[in-house]
């Protein structure tokens, strides 16, 4: 039996910064021990408020109305804040979109990736210490003795998002949340990266939620992918099947759309506005 790792099941939201409209609408999706599941959806669809959500991380102006996230058996959303700090950062990490804010400029990365090994899984300063310098390897860092004593300044963008996936690995965790860890990187870079995340996710068999507006990043690294409008899931599915054999409208517009259907500039087919008429109605928005 494959259990999942991760089962969301009527997840519901309403955000009071928008007076009481609903963020999630019934959300569900599951993912597999080991199993790679893109969350797409255009800019305000819910994708960060589900990642938030998982990682126990709601501003105090959205609000679940109902629902559960089921991990390993545990419902996240009843958990008590010690249960919750126990489990975040160690079974549950995060890679962060931006890999210029989430570092400490003030400290070189050796210190920054320690810390977590210290904190997280007990280690001494000595094993920490060279248990960082073998996943600096591991993310692929050419010279991991320099970059040990780097400042993230001196590194490029490119450098220190392999940091940050290094230190989410790090702990060891059976879910690995990635928010959007290619946008601020350029297209080269992007791919390696993808591949890097895939490269440590399947040589120990850790679950990523991948959240992002690329669908085109979600054909290179997903296995199965859910689309979300509004709030509201969409489609969901095997990436293949999703990509190939599209069942809704909106699915079949945004593939026309090309990769990155979210930027007008890109120059493929825009979503036709009666499709969006048509999903707001389904949806029971104006
Ligand atoms: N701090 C907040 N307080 C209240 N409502 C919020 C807050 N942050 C986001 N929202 C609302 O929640 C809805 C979903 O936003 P969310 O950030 O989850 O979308 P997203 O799909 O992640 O978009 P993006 O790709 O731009 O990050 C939006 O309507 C947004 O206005």
């Amino acid at each position: 039996m494959t259990e999942n790792l991760l089962t969301i099941t009527g997840l519901s939201a309403v955000s009071d910064r928008e007076g009481g409209m609903p963020v999630l609408r019934d959300v569900g999706l599951t993912l597999k021990n080991g199993g790679v599941r893109g969350l797409v959806g255009e800019s305000g669809a819910g994708k960060s408020t589900i990642a938030k959500a998982i990682l126990g991380i709601l501003p105090r102006t959205v609000r679940v109305t109902g629902g559960w996230i089921n991990f390993k058996g545990r419902d996240l959303l009843s958990m008590k804040p010690p249960e919750l700090r126990s489990i975040m950062g160690s079974e549950i990490a995060l890679i962060p979109q931006d890999p210029q804010t989430a570092l400490n400029p003030a400290r070189r990365i050796g210190a920054q990736l320690a810390d977590g090994l210290k904190l997280k899984r007990g280690m001494s300063a000595r094993t920490a210490e060279a248990y960082a310098l073998q996943l600096l390897a591991d993310v692929q860092i050419r010279d991991p003795d320099r970059v040990m004593k780097s400042f993230p300044h001196q590194l490029s963008g490119g450098m220190r998002q392999r940091v940050l996936i290094a230190a989410a690995f790090a702990v060891e965790p059976e879910l690995v949340i990635a928010d959007e860890p290619t946008t601020a990187l350029d297209v080269t870079v992007q791919k390696e990266i993808l591949r890097l995340i895939r490269h440590m996710q399947e040589a120990r068999g850790t679950g990523v939620l991948f959240v992002t507006h690329d669908l085109g990043i979600v054909a290179q690294i997903c296995d199965s992918v859910t689309l979300l409008y509004a709030g509201k899931v969409i489609e969901e599915g095997p990436v293949r099947n999703v990509l190939e054999n599209p069942k809704h409208a909106y699915t079949k517009a945004l593939i026309a759309a090309g990769p990155r259907y979210d930027r007008p500039d890109a120059g493929l087919e825009p979503v036709p506005e009666a499709v969006f008429r048509e999903l707001r109605q389904e949806i029971g928005i104006s």
